[in-house]
């Protein structure tokens, strides 16, 4: 008896001691998952994270007819996965682009000016003759181009020559550059160049967005006229665009030549600054408000690249974007241009502005970073090809003008919808847990501890 009692009591003990341990394994197992990975501190935070800080986005869009959560829901649902198929088609992967920089506001920089700093190219005979073919229309004369040394920060110019055909040339009146074929012009892939970190920082980019915020929207924010508070937030809608994928697709280790996402970078230039969160979402509403205003010409245009499949596809996914029921009756018009440029002094406003964004466009000729310079000039394009649809035509009048584009501007325009859908997809999956980590928990923007800053 004593026996068994003394059994059970050992057995009982064994329990315990099989259970202490366990719950320790446990404890330690927890304590032992990376703390400085960055998806498992999001769990962690996702766990007791109350979305109330996140409630600042919500509501109507300022300035615009549709609110957050609709954004974000036609977002995720249409927009973001019609795009991303969109742009991997033939037609939309091929830009035109001046690579060469030509800075017309700083010629001393020194970074920007010499033709031949950097990059040479492949002499002719080790170019495949496919692509030698297309250099008629402006492939190869790009012979030396200028940047900065960073590898990363160099432009793959491999294309498929079967995707030309000519479009019409018509003047941006928004955008500085000639968009004409002519000899400076490379054909670029954008696929094989995505948007991403490039190591480009310091004084001379610096200058470049101080020159687009300072000499172009200098009276921000006191500035009460509201067509000049419009292109400053578009400008900074790009700025944080840009700044999310320099953040979504980082070097974190160039030694092991280590990839992926530096949060607090992206906390720090982006999501601790709520104007510019809605910025960002402003200007994809403006986007996509010039995309749906030009709806009948994109389901017209011609998207033939010699690719009968593809082309076909890409009109049929156009087509279903342009006409989805849910996005347009979740919000059919996502901004409303009808309310600028009214008044004596509409038509001025509008020259000076005009003059004001074609200055920005010039900026992007003194980029020292031929990655970022091609990305900058395809989304500033994308930007003026929306001003222009948006305040070039006047869609209540049907006697007045229809609008015209030029192949170039069609791909920019498609692509910048599609660079600022994935940075409000990004904001609104990670921006409430990253806020909360690098906000509350680590201490607030200038902890660095878990990744470099470029
Ligand atoms: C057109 C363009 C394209 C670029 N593309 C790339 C790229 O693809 N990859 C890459 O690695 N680098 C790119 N860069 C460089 C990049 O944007 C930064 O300039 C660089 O990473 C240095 O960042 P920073 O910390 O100095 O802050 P920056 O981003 O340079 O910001 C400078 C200042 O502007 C203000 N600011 C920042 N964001 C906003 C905003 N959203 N709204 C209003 N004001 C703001 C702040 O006062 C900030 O201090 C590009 C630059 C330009 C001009």
């Amino acid at each position: 008896m004593v026996k068994s009692e003394d059994g059970k009591k050992t057995r009982v003990n064994q329990w315990y001691l099989i259970f202490i341990g366990a719950a320790v394994a446990l404890m330690l197992a927890i304590s032992f998952v990376p703390r400085n990975s960055p998806g498992a501190m999001i769990d962690r935070i996702k766990s007791c994270f109350c979305s109330q800080e996140w409630l600042k986005y919500h509501g109507l869009v300022e300035d615009c007819c549709c609110e957050y959560e609709t954004v974000d829901r036609i977002n995720v649902e249409v927009l973001y996965p019609l795009l991303q198929q969109i742009v991997k088609y033939p037609f939309f992967r091929y830009f035109k682009v001046k690579l060469w920089c030509d800075c017309p506001f700083w010629p001393d920089d020194g970074l920007c000016h010499l033709r031949d700093c950097s990059v040479c190219e492949c002499p002719e005979n080790e170019f495949p003759e496919s692509f030698r073919k297309a250099s008629g229309t402006g492939l190869m004369p790009d012979k030396l181009v200028c940047q900065e040394e960073k590898p990363e920060a160099a432009v793959d110019r491999t294309v498929d020559a079967k995707a030309f055909k000519g479009w019409m040339e018509v003047d941006n009146p928004w955008t500085n550059d000639d968009e004409t074929d002519n000899a400076e012009m490379t054909y670029v892939d954008l696929q094989l160049n995505p948007e991403r970190y490039t190591g480009y920082s310091g004084p001379s980019v610096r200058r470049i967005w101080d020159a687009t915020y300072l000499e172009n929207c200098y009276n921000y924010p006191s500035e009460e006229c509201q067509e000049k508070r419009i292109l400053y937030k578009l400008i900074s809608g790009l700025h944080s665009s840009i700044s999310i994928h320099i953040a979504a697709d980082y070097l974190l280790d160039e030694k092991t030549n280590t990839w992926g996402q530096n949060l607090s970078l992206m906390y720090d230039r982006v999501l601790k600054h709520p104007d510019r969160v809605r910025n960002l979402y402003f200007t994809f509403l403006f986007a996509l408000r010039s995309v749906l205003k030009a709806k009948e010409y994109l389901e017209q245009a011609d998207y033939d690249t010699g690719n009968p499949l593809d082309d076909m596809n890409t009109q049929l996914s156009l087509k279903k974007l342009l006409n989805d029921n849910q996005l347009l009756s979740a919000c059919p018009k996502p901004f409303d241009e009808a309310k600028l440029w009214k008044g004596q002094s509409g038509p001025e406003l509008m020259r000076q502005t005009q003059k004001q964004f074609r200055n920005i466009s010039a900026l992007m000729d003194c980029i020292g970073c031929e990655k970022c310079r091609l990305w900058g000039k395809l989304q500033v394009l994308g930007l003026g090809t929306a001003l222009k649809i948006l305040f070039s035509v006047n869609g209540n009048n049907p006697s007045a003008q229809r609008v015209q584009l030029q192949r170039n501007e069609v791909i920019a325009s498609i692509n910048l919808l599609n660079r600022l859908s994935e940075s409000v997809k990004l904001v609104h999956e990670m921006g409430p847990s990253v806020e909360q980590m690098f906000g509350k928990i680590i201490g607030g923007p200038s902890d660095q501890s878990n990744h470099r800053s470029s």
